[in-house]
């Protein structure tokens, strides 16, 4: 399957009907599928069917496949704009997307199509109505029965008695006189009661007679009949489409602009019917599936796309795809037109990318809770697709054989395929440019509880107001034409160039039946009944110059093959024995740019799309199917030998089918070979990162071991100096000890001296007053006499003239500290 589920842009509560089939990605609609062994046939394409009104018991049947599906898509009108020389760009659109558009009211590209084309429906039959929105015939959409049975409402009870009917007639079906008003469909949400299950299941008042058929609605307490295009009162988001959808989305891959919002008071199912749910997809969704229906439907022409989502809350605007980009601003270009700039916009090349896409861009979005919604957008958002399309000469209708020459010469032994250029440079044609918007407004509110929530709905409620003054005054029937005024706020500057004039618009009015929600309706309703009179040129805008991004991917591939025949065609190395490393790096060079360039055209290349390569996309998904043994037998049988047209055309679609399995078979080679050379290139590169992170690492250790063995020595320095200060100072200390020693020494010795002198005398005096000794008595044996004699303590220093010692300053100092009385 090329689908994958669809996430829807906001969370709701999955519908209380069950789907009818499990929902996959933008999941068609029953009514939109083909009938062949569940294999989806254009809707776009086969819009009869749509048109058929289906069964009453089953309003979703699929129809059964239209013929004109089968008939040659030649058959498809071409369009051409016969270009004035003011038709270059006339407005500067979003970065890569100028267009340029016809002005005048009678536009020559304003085409109708026809109405056998096979591709917009069947002739003018039952319910095909002819002209304006009408051109494009209507689709029935679901029964009242289908809604009794969904809301379980009584249509006698409630005073719907006039939706009992089990077909409705298309409304407002043709317009002629080459102008359009603006379509409006007004979509009735399910009572209160029936949305939630917490809520007891009676049955909600319904406030309002809704008649479908007519379009017409009017309250049960009387006043003013309403009346619109269409009123959908059905659950299913796929009759909104079929009413106010299809038309214009097939009309932007016609080369109209073609925009669609949903407005409607806050709950009253604006995101539902827009973003719907994976059981019930609505609008963008299947729009988006339609547009790549219509791609597969079209083998004559290719596609490019391109999507930007972006919202206005609080009157900024906001890249929903880049939200952190710098602030996104509406301009003007010379021509008064608003444009956004700068905005993200990305090609997109299959249904699950856009439906990532709009998931990306949903996170980003401000919801906030409000008394009537849990999930309230509290902003407008605005989804677009670019579409870019031209006819591709190299197209050979079905069952003819592909014949057109490749425009660029291929590699000797290269396999010619289809999917070689399709179109040569220089031979680019016209390319048709439009723009569909699909724009979820925040609801309008009357007061709220919450501050935040206050502040919020003013600016809601201030640009809605600006909207509905600017369709005032576009409808004004004054003689005068009043000032529009578009500037007063973002919403309406982002929608100026599709409210004035050449784009188609429908409006999806959506309300609420409850009697607590009249006012509000009656709001949206009267503004619903205002837009409508908005009269619409719609023209199909064809851009001749190389503005268009088709273009420039063409000419750029066209440039790139350029480079790869000139790369090829470079000669080839000569090799001498001397120069052989050189030379075979240089082949390999050639070879890589070569690689590289290839690699680039085909990158290109697949931007664009066609009805073959999205076919290729979505088998691509399936798993390889054998070949059958009556096509091995009829493609090995010699040709010629079947001879009628048919079986010659059979065996050529049979060697086509089998060059491309080839292609395809190599195509996987190439992805394979890229995907290694990357694994290799990256693991080289790896591994170079690594061992420069691992060199880089030993540099930082070097540099920041030198840096501490440079610290460490500087240190080493400093303690060696201090050390020797140290040293010189504690020498200086010793020889100051040692000085000071010796006067110590020195102070003993002649405290000694003196000692023994005194002792000497004293004896000398004792002996002579004993014995008349001689006072001269020797003093020899002094010391042992002063060891042993125990009146040696009692010698007092007093006796001591200090003034008679020979004591140095330093030597006095320590005399003094040690409290000796000497000094006394
Ligand atoms: N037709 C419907 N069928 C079933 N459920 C619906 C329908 N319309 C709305 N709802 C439900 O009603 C609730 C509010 O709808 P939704 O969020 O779409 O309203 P809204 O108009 O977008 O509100 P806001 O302006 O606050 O964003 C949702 O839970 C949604 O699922």
């Amino acid at each position: 399957m090329d689908r994958m589920p669809f996430v829807p842009v906001r969370k709701h509560k999955p519908s209380s009907t069950p789907p009818t089939s499990p929902g996959p990605c933008f999941p068609r609609s029953p009514a939109l599928a083909g009938a062949a062994g569940g294999s989806f046939l254009s809707p776009l394409g086969s819009s009869t069917a749509h048109n058929r009104l289906p069964p009453a018991a089953d309003p979703f049947a699929p129809p059964a496949t239209s013929p004109a599906l089968l008939s040659p898509p030649t058959a498809a009108p071409r369009i051409r704009a016969k270009l004035t020389p003011s038709a270059a760009p006339r407005r500067k659109a979003l970065p890569g997307a100028e267009r340029a558009d016809v002005p005048g009211h009678h536009s020559p590209v304003k085409v109708r199509p026809a109405a056998s084309s096979p591709m917009l429906g069947a002739p003018n039959g039952a319910g095909a109505p002819a002209g304006g929105f009408g051109a494009f015939p209507k689709v029935t959409s679901a029964s009242l029965a289908q809604a009794q049975h969904e809301w379980g409402v009584d249509a006698a009870a409630t005073g719907m008695q006039s939706l009992q009917l089990s077909e409705r007639r298309v409304v407002n079906g043709g317009k002629g006189g080459g102008r359009d008003n603006v379509l409006v469909c007004v979509r009735v949400r399910p009572p209160a009661a029936k949305l939630t299950s917490a809520a007891p299941q009676g049955v909600d008042e319904l406030a309002w007679q809704v008649d479908e058929r007519s379009g017409k609605l009017q309250q049960h307490a009387g006043g003013p009949e309403y009346t619109f295009d269409s009123i959908v009162t059905a659950s299913r988001n796929e009759a909104v489409y079929a009413e106010a959808g299809q038309d214009l989305v097939l009309a932007a891959m016609e080369g109209f602009d073609a925009v669609i919002f949903a407005y409607g008071q806050t709950a009253s199912g604006k995101t539902y019917v827009l973003s719907g749910n994976e059981a019930n997809p609505g609008i963008i969704p299947q729009a988006v599936s339609d547009i790549f229906s219509y791609i597969r439907d079209h083998p004559e022409k290719e596609f490019l796309l391109r999507a930007s989502y972006l919202e206005i809350y609080n009157e900024t605007l906001k890249d929903l795809l880049d939200p952190t980009a710098g602030p996104v601003k509406v301009r003007q270009d010379e021509q008064k037109r608003f444009f956004v700039h700068p905005l993200r916009e990305e090609v997109v090349t299959t249904e699950a990318q856009v439906a990532a896409l709009l998931r990306r861009g949903a996170e980003n979005r401000h919801v906030g809770q409000t008394d009537f919604n849990e999930r309230s957008s509290r902003s407008h958002s605005v989804f677009q697709m670019t579409i870019e399309s031209r006819d591709d000469p190299s197209f050979a209708p079905a069952g003819s054989v592909f014949t057109s020459p490749p425009s660029t010469p291929r590699r000797p032994g290269a396999i010619q395929t289809p999917n070689t250029p399709r179109l040569a440079p220089g031979t680019d044609g016209v390319v048709r440019m439009s723009r569909l918007s699909l724009i979820d407004l925040a609801g309008s509110e009357q007061a709220t509880s919450q501050m935040e929530r206050r502040s919020e709905g003013a600016f809601i409620n201030k640009s809605l107001l600006t909207l509905e003054k600017v369709i005032a005054s576009l409808t004004s029937e004054a003689k005068q034409k009043p000032h529009v005024p578009y500037r007063d706020s973002k919403l309406t500057q982002i929608l100026q160039p599709s409210l004035s004039g050449d784009a188609r618009v429908a409006v999806i009015a959506t309300m609420n039946p409850s009697p607590a929600a009249i006012e509000e309706t009656k709001s949206t309703l009267k503004f619903a009944q205002r837009v409508k009179k908005v009269v619409l040129k719609a023209v199909q805008h064809e851009v001749v110059d190389d503005k268009a991004l088709i273009t420039k991917y063409r000419s750029h591939i066209a440039m790139l093959e350029a480079q790869l025949r000139a790369t090829l065609a470079a000669p080839p190395g000569t090799p001498s024995q001397a120069d052989l490393v050189a030379d075979h790096s240089r082949q390999q060079k050639q070879a890589d740019r070569v690689h590289d360039l290839e690699r680039q055209v085909e990158e290109f290349r697949s931007l664009f799309l066609t009805s073959q390569n999205i076919e290729k996309r979505r088998l691509s998904a399936l798993p390889p199917r054998p070949v059958s043994p009556v096509k091995m037998t009829r493609s090995s049988s010699p040709s010629g030998s079947d001879s009628t047209l048919q079986e010659r055309l059979l065996d050529l679609e049979d060697e086509l089918s089998v060059v491309r399995e080839e292609r395809d078979s190599l195509s996987d080679r190439v992805a394979q070979l890229e995907a290694e050379r990357l694994a290799a290139a990256e693991t080289s590169t790896d591994a170079r990162l690594a061992e420069l992170t691992k060199e880089n690492q030993e540099l930082l250790v070097i540099a920041r071991n030198a840096d501490v063995e440079g610290e460490l020595k500087r240190q080493e320095r400093k303690f060696e100096r201090t050390l020797e200060r140290y040293k010189v100072y504690q020498e200086g200390l010793e020889a100051t000890l040692e000085q000071e020693r010796k006067r110590v020494a020195q102070f003993e010795r002649f405290i000694l001296q003196h000692l023994a002198s005194q002792t000497d005398l004293l004896a000398g005096r004792r002996r002579s007053s004993a014995a008349h000794l001689p006072t001269s008595a020797s003093v020899t044996g002094f010391a042992p006499l002063l060891a042993e004699s125990p009146d040696l303590d009692a010698i007092s220093p007093d006796f001591v003239e200090l003034d008679d010692l020979q004591f140095s300053q330093a030597g006095r100092e320590t005399i003094k500290r040690s409290g000796s009385r000497l000094l006394l």
